[in-house]
């Protein structure tokens, strides 16, 4: 950046001035060149100066990220590089007969180790000619590396020389120029990326600095690659299209969806309408689709680089990640990005770049760009639930991986955590902490008074002459038995205590308020263990009310909000012993009996629902919903602030908008839940407290239709089948549903017995 242009910047963009400033001064670039770095640069020899120069010249973006690498990692990466780069030349030139690509592409591996070879044969347009016309220094070098270095990049050269070959053949010979299937989109993709992942996880398990296992993630490192790839597939249309180049997969752009939602316009037929006028909203419509499509590749990206252990190689593949999500965001109903080439600032990279040193930070970034796009979407796009669910499954790995609750604080002592007071997670995390700690007191106490016991009594028996040494012996061996059992109990039980917690974050429902959903929480067999043991109840349990039955299971209330306990039926407490099963879940851990102590049980035939409704004051804040035999959407209302005109009489539809105070609440659900058929959905707080639940009374639930809103936990539900419906829309036909709902009555009254004891 020249003098005038950082002036400028200083006074429109003060804040971007600071960080580039600081980013030049605290980036420390490392420079090849230093004689002190000869050893593992090389630069003293020709051939490899010769070769960082190509690096400089054939990438801006990946130069600088390859030379920090440390060690003699930066020249294998370079080299790989310039393989790489070479064989992507040939591939791309287009005055080369189709015969003679084919012959170069499928001999590359061989010919990029034959000393001296190089290709002058090039079009003259070919940017990167001059690399092949000087080749030799490529092959001179790569003959140089440890053989375990080259393997990894001639393997590599020889499974993409073969995809090259084949879609240029494609290209070359049918003049078909579109990609068409995604499936197909992935492939190409994994040829040009996601194999360059591949050959970089086994270069840096080669050079010792990450573990084998590295190497071995090829589904880990084929998104990372393709993370990338697709994001700039994206991000460069317009000059790809100019340039007649289309990577897009017509399945996408080309797809009707997008034109009938246009006021029902055909699909587009060719790419370049979409940076035409009149197209734009369509155009837009198909870019979301592509943006969810390499979305879909984030958290795998995020898992990969978790597995990291070397600084300089996390720097490496983070900062590219970081910027690809940015560069998401910058694309996303973004009209401009049809119209010319769009980039994100200098300094928002400069920023990501300096951000971008650790696994939780990078979280961070890719949950901050997830949350713009998911700010900018569209309702009335198509692609607007799954858009959501792509990212709330980034949201939901940050809060998996880095529970928001558990803040990091720096202080004098170094970084420490911290729990958030105002999250209802914390009072469970500090329960588990609490728990853990008094089990250690315990176990302490217990030891010494074994200690001190055996003391006394040995003391008191030794001075009685009643014990010989063998029966002290025995005596001392059965009290090392019993602690080591004990401490193992502890440790069993603080095990436990710790998963329940972890678990139950694993299930949270992406969005602001707290719920958790748990697909299959008992099996399809117990399932109908369950229903059997329902259907068999005596009619005389059943109360029957106008639009479904229930039956109250745990004891009924007095008018004073006291539990009048009685016991659960057997398939409730002993099999498949669902109370424990819930208590295990961590979620009543801070209930004033640790577990459900009541349970309504609602069967509803299709057709049937329940009025949005509050369940009341008498129960403690958590309430874990198990449903059988059917789905069905659950949906939360709010109430709304300014109370409307007067109530109107419950017969008329506005109705149900009221509650039986007459207060008015917003038709719009605030949040729906899908709950499939043997889950368990624990909702708590305010969702609970200060909101009203209810179920519809429908004999089907439609997906993905205009009206239709989001599904909250779709990323989470269990089965495929109904994932997809919910995602792409669709219908799911009621069937009979039994839902328990497990609560804690707070105050319960003292049982009476009956007779003497
Ligand atoms: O069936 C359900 O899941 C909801 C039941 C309910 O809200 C209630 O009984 O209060
Ligand atoms: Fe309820």
């Amino acid at each position: 950046m020249g003098a005038l242009s950082w002036v400028a910047l200083l006074i429109t963009h003060p804040n971007e001035f600071r960080i580039l400033l600081q980013y030049y001064l605290w980036s420390d670039q490392r420079d090849v060149s230093n004689k002190e770095e000869w050893p593992t640069t090389g630069y003293d020899r020709e051939t490899m100066k010769r070769c960082w120069y190509f690096l400089d010249m054939t990438s801006r973006s990946f130069s600088g990220v390859i030379k920090q690498l440390e060690g003699d990692l930066a020249r294998v990466m370079c080299l790989y590089y310039l393989v790489l780069r070479g064989l992507d030349t040939i591939e791309d030139d287009m005055t080369l007969p189709d015969e003679k690509k084919q012959k170069l592409l499928r001999q590359f591996h061989e010919l990029t180790l034959i000393k001296g070879w190089n290709f002058t044969e090039s079009g003259p347009d070919e940017a990167d000619r001059q690399l092949l016309v000087e080749y030799q220094n490529v092959v001179e070098e790569l003959q140089m590396l440890s053989p375990h270095y080259l393997e990894v990049i001639i393997a590599i050269t020889k499974k993409m020389q073969v995809g090259m070959a084949d879609y240029a053949h494609k290209a070359q010979t049918t003049g078909s120029v579109y990609i068409e299937k995604t499936e197909e989109y992935d492939l190409y993709c994994h040829y040009v990326a996601g194999l360059v992942g591949e050959g970089i996880s086994g270069l840096f398990s080669a050079s010792g600095k990450e573990g084998k296992f590295l190497g071995q993630q090829l589904e880990l490192s084929n998104s990372m690659g393709l993370f990338l790839q697709k994001t700039n597939i994206i991000r460069d249309y317009r000059e790809d299209c100019d340039d007649k180049r289309y990577f897009w997969p017509r399945e996408i752009w080309g797809s009707e969806r997008f034109g009938k939602a246009c006021g029902g316009r055909p699909g587009f037929k060719e790419m370049s309408e979409m940076w035409q006028p009149g197209n734009e909203k369509q155009a837009q419509y198909v870019q979301s689709a592509m943006i969810v499509n390499v979305l879909n590749h984030a958290t795998d990206s995020l898992d990969y680089l978790r597995l990291l252990r070397n600084q300089s190689i996390f720097n490496f593949c983070a900062i590219p990640q970081s910027m690809a999500i940015a560069t998401l965001a910058l694309c996303f109903m973004n009209p401009a990005m049809f119209q010319r080439n769009i980039k994100i600032r200098k300094a928002e990279a400069a920023h990501l770049i300096m951000r971008s040193k650790n696994p939780r930070e990078v979280a961070n970034i890719f949950r901050e760009y997830a949350r713009k796009i998911h700010a900018k979407a569209d309702p009335s796009d198509p692609s607007f639930i799954a858009i959501s669910v792509a990212c709330g499954k980034i949201e939901q790995w940050c809060e998996h991986q880095y529970p928001s609750f558990v803040e990091m604080i720096t202080g004098s002592t170094g970084v420490n955590q911290r729990f958030n007071p105002t999250d209802p997670r914390t009072p469970i995390a500090e329960a588990t902490l609490d728990r853990e700690k008094n089990a250690l007191t315990e176990k302490r106490r217990q030891e010494y008074l074994v200690k001190y016991q055996d003391k006394y009594s040995k003391l008191a028996r030794g001075a009685a002459g009643e014990l010989t040494a063998q029966e002290l012996e025995e005596l001392e061996k059965k009290q090392e038995i019993q602690r080591k059992k004990e401490q193992k109990e502890v440790l069993v039980f603080a095990g436990l205590l710790i998963l329940g917690v972890v678990n139950l974050i694993n299930h949270r429902v992406a969005g602001t308020h707290i719920a958790y959903y748990i697909p299959n929480f008992v099996s399809e067999e117990e399932e109908e263990y369950l229903l059997r043991k329902i259907r068999e109840s005596p009619q005389p349990q059943w109360k029957q009310l106008p639009n479904r039955r229930l039956q109250i299971l745990g004891g009924g209330m007095s008018s004073k909000n006291v539990l009048v306990p009685q016991d659960f039926p057997p398939y409730v407490a002993n099999f498949p012993d669902l109370i424990s099963r819930i208590r295990s879940t961590g979620a009543f851990q801070s209930s004033p009996h640790g577990a459900p102590n009541h349970i309504i049980l609602n069967e509803y035939l299709p057709g049937q629902g329940i009025m949005p409704h509050e369940d009341g004051p008498s129960y403690h804040p958590v309430v874990a919903t198990l449903s059988l035999g059917s789905h069905a959407v659950f949906h939360y209302y709010q109430y709304k602030h300014e109370p409307e005109d007067p109530v109107v009489s419950s017969s008329t539809s506005t109705a149900i908008f009221t509650n039986s105070q007459g207060k008015s609440i917003d038709k719009n659900p605030l949040l729906s839940m899908l709950l499939e058929p043997r889950s368990l959905v624990i909702t708590t707080s305010d969702l609970y407290t200060s909101h009203l639940h209810g179920i519809d009374d429908v004999v089907e639930d439609v997906f993905g239709g205009p009206e239709a809103g989001t599904v909250a936990n779709a990323a989470l539900l269990g089965e495929e089948r109904v994932r997809e419906t919910v995602v792409n829309g669709g219908t799911l036909k009621r069937e009979t549903r039994w839902s328990l709902t497990c609560r804690d009555v707070e105050k319960v009254a003292a049982r009476i017995t009956l007779g003497k004891r």
